[in-house]
């Protein structure tokens, strides 16, 4: 393949482009790093480190989540950023703060009071909720992300505290370009955006959804290495369908139905053009300050719309369509290394995929690029032939659209219920009987993989996996939608009906199963935190302008490559949660290979520079480092 041929003489060009990136953005900082050894810091605890230059004194510095280190102040900072007597007299490391607030985590009694201490915890002292994460990333990604935000989404008004990220809403329009100006960081590397359309698989939240930017950079910065004072959460409120929060008098976001049609489209362009004047993205191959606009629970279509409509012009994807798809790639080629077959099988494979919207079309649509990039199959038709896609009716099949007729090919609610778009069209299946339900449909084409991302809970019914394990020795079986109480089956019910032969991925987390054999039925977590990250870490590391369907088949093949052949043979297909920055590190590389390769970005490399130990140096770490005043030095 192309990319492997030239990535010797991309890395070495890579990497001086990126060092030139991080010498530019250094100097454009609006808050400065220095050589702490320039400057007298008398017995800080920390040498060897950058400084923070920082204009804060005194309660200012105290109270802001990015500078704050809570008791860990040395006597000297205390002294030069006037905080003395404003803390405890104890100048208390790192590892006791852990200690202490890993303790009262572990009081809390519930997923949702843990969200709430840590929540707290990150609007305190980021470095040391970065520090908590980070080191217990298995077990705190189940509360800051899924399944626990998900509960916390649905009760965001309710458990409110403080805000966080911005809001942009119906109320704003004419405004956003002066907005944007509010938010205090002239750096910003990642947007997660919003509108709170389908946020998980739990449908409409409206500005609830604002849990979702914010548990996604927090993930973007502990697995990706983001800078936590680079990322901004967003939430685009226009309006909710959701009766419930509707009638609720404690809810948080405009109170009318949802914008749809062309006001709708109106609104996002206003945010995006604001938010490309305040962060400009690449401006006719003069690359200036950047950033990265991720996508994040836009409901079908609007979510495939934004992103045809945007992703030639501005640097950004779709995490539920593109990273959903990248990691599901990664799963069935892994899954093949574990079923005795190679990654270049894929072509062979019969798919079912029950789920229709934007994970599903994206999924699928990531799995047809790589059979056609494998060569196995001589058209992007032979590809579609090998899935079968299934919506809310069953099989896609001849009565939702006479096949050909354009004209019922609509987008948004203009749309006649049970039609199909041009995307869904592809998959239609006239030689099935029209509308077949799953179990039929599997026991007629004996697929391999069985996919869901329907976000409707238990659809795989029992005789649908029963008839998966009659027809393979490992079926596998992906329940993908989110939270878990939305999975289309548990791993226990998977490994049961399947009398323990599943090769078992979800989306959201679920324990190993304990099989009556006495082994252990493996469960995968495959969700999109495992690409998203990486995926951010190389397109900002690389200052890429686009994000290009290139980057994520590579980042599949690269976490597909991940898992040992021992693993593999036990059903595991990825590392466990606690590795993501090894594989963000992994992700983000490839990414930036692919950025040099396909021209993406025009910085140069300078000779023997390695693009993964940059990728692996750009990563940000926390630890506290000496804070320096303004004043103070002059
Ligand atoms: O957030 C997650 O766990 C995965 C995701 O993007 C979704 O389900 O919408
Ligand atoms: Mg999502």
């Amino acid at each position: 393949m192309a990319f492997a041929t030239s990535r010797l003489l991309v890395r070495t060009r890579a990497h001086s482009a990126i060092m030139k990136n991080r010498n530019d953005s250094i100097i454009r900082a609006s808050t400065v790093l220095l050589k702490s050894q320039q400057f007298s810091t008398n017995n800080d605890p920390i040498r060897d480190k950058t400084v923070h230059m920082t204009s804060s004194r005194g309660v200012n510095v105290l109270h802001d989540p990015l500078l704050s280190k809570g008791t860990a102040f040395s006597i000297d900072e205390r002294e030069r950023l006037a905080i003395r007597g404003l803390v405890p007299p104890r100048c208390q490391e790192m590892d006791k703060q852990i200690l202490r607030v890993k303790h009262n985590l572990d009081i809390c009694e519930t997923p949702l009071s843990k969200f709430i201490f840590l929540a707290a915890l990150q609007d305190r002292n980021e470095t040391l909720f970065y520090k908590l994460l980070i080191e217990h990333l298995e077990e705190l990604a189940g509360i800051i992300y899924t399944p626990t935000v998900g509960l916390a989404s649905q009760r965001s008004h309710s458990i409110y505290r403080r805000p966080r990220g911005m809001y942009f809403s119906s109320q704003d329009r004419g405004n956003m370009s002066a907005m944007v100006y509010n938010w205090p960081q002239d750096e910003v590397d990642v947007i997660v955006v919003t509108d709170g359309s389908r946020v998980l698989g739990l449908g409409d939240l409206g500005a609830n959804g604002m849990q979702i930017p914010i548990g996604k950079l927090s993930l973007y910065v502990a697995a990706g290495g983001i800078r936590p004072r680079a990322v901004l959460p967003v939430v685009l409120d226009v309006g909710t369908n959701n009766e419930a929060l509707l009638n609720d008098p404690l809810y948080l976001g405009m109170g009318h139905p949802r914008l749809e049609g062309d006001d709708y489209y109106a609104f996002v362009e206003e945010w995006i053009t604001a938010i490309m004047t305040r962060w400009p993205s690449n401006v006719s191959n003069i690359i200036t300050i950047h950033v990265l606009i991720q996508f994040e629970d836009f409901k079908y279509p609007h979510a495939y719309n934004l992103l045809n409509k945007y992703r030639d012009r501005i640097t950004c994807f779709n995490d539920d369509i593109q990273s959903t798809s990248a990691i599901t790639l990664a799963g069935i080629l892994a899954s093949l290394k574990a079923r005795g077959l190679a990654q270049e099988d894929l072509s062979n494979e019969r798919i079912i995929c029950v789920g229709a919207g934007s994970a599903g079309v994206g999924v699928c649509e990531g799995i047809i690029d790589c059979m056609v990039d494998q060569g196995k199959v001589k058209t992007r038709e032979e590809a579609y032939r090998r899935i079968y896609m299934l919506d809310q009716n069953g099989l896609l099949g001849n009565s939702a659209v006479s096949a050909g007729d354009k004209s019922r090919v609509m987008q948004g609610p203009e749309r006649p219920k049970g039609s199909l778009d041009e995307r869904q069209l592809c998959y239609v299946k006239s030689d099935l009987p029209d509308r077949m339900n799953l179990e039929d449909l599997i026991e007629e084409v004996k697929p391999t993989v069985l996919l869901g991302l329907t976000g409707i809970g238990g659809v795989f019914s029992e005789k649908a996996i029963r008839t998966m394990a009659q027809h393979n020795e490992k079926p596998v079986i992906f329940p993908l939608s989110n939270p878990d109480t939305h999975a289309e089956c548990t791993a226990e019910q998977a490994f049961k009906w399947t009398d323990g032969k599943a090769i078992f991925a979800s989306g959201s987390p679920f324990k190993d199963v304990k099989l009556p054999n006495g082994k252990i039925g493996r469960t995968n977590q495959c969700n999109n935190s495992y690409s998203f990250p990486g995926i951010g870490l190389g397109v900002v590391t690389s200052k890429a302008s686009r994000v290009s369907p290139e980057m994520f088949l590579e980042a599949a093949k690269a976490i597909a490559d991940i898992a040992t052949p021992s693993q593999l043979k036990e059903g595991i297909l990825f590392p466990g949660v606690s590795q993501l920055r090894h594989v963000s590190n992994k992700v983000a590389t490839r990414v930036c290979e692919v950025a040099y390769q396909q021209g993406l970005t025009t910085k140069k490399l300078k000779e023997g520079e390695v693009l993964a130990d940059l990728v692996r140096d750009s990563m940000y770490d926390p630890e506290y480092v000496p804070l320096v005043n303004h004043h103070h030095m002059a």
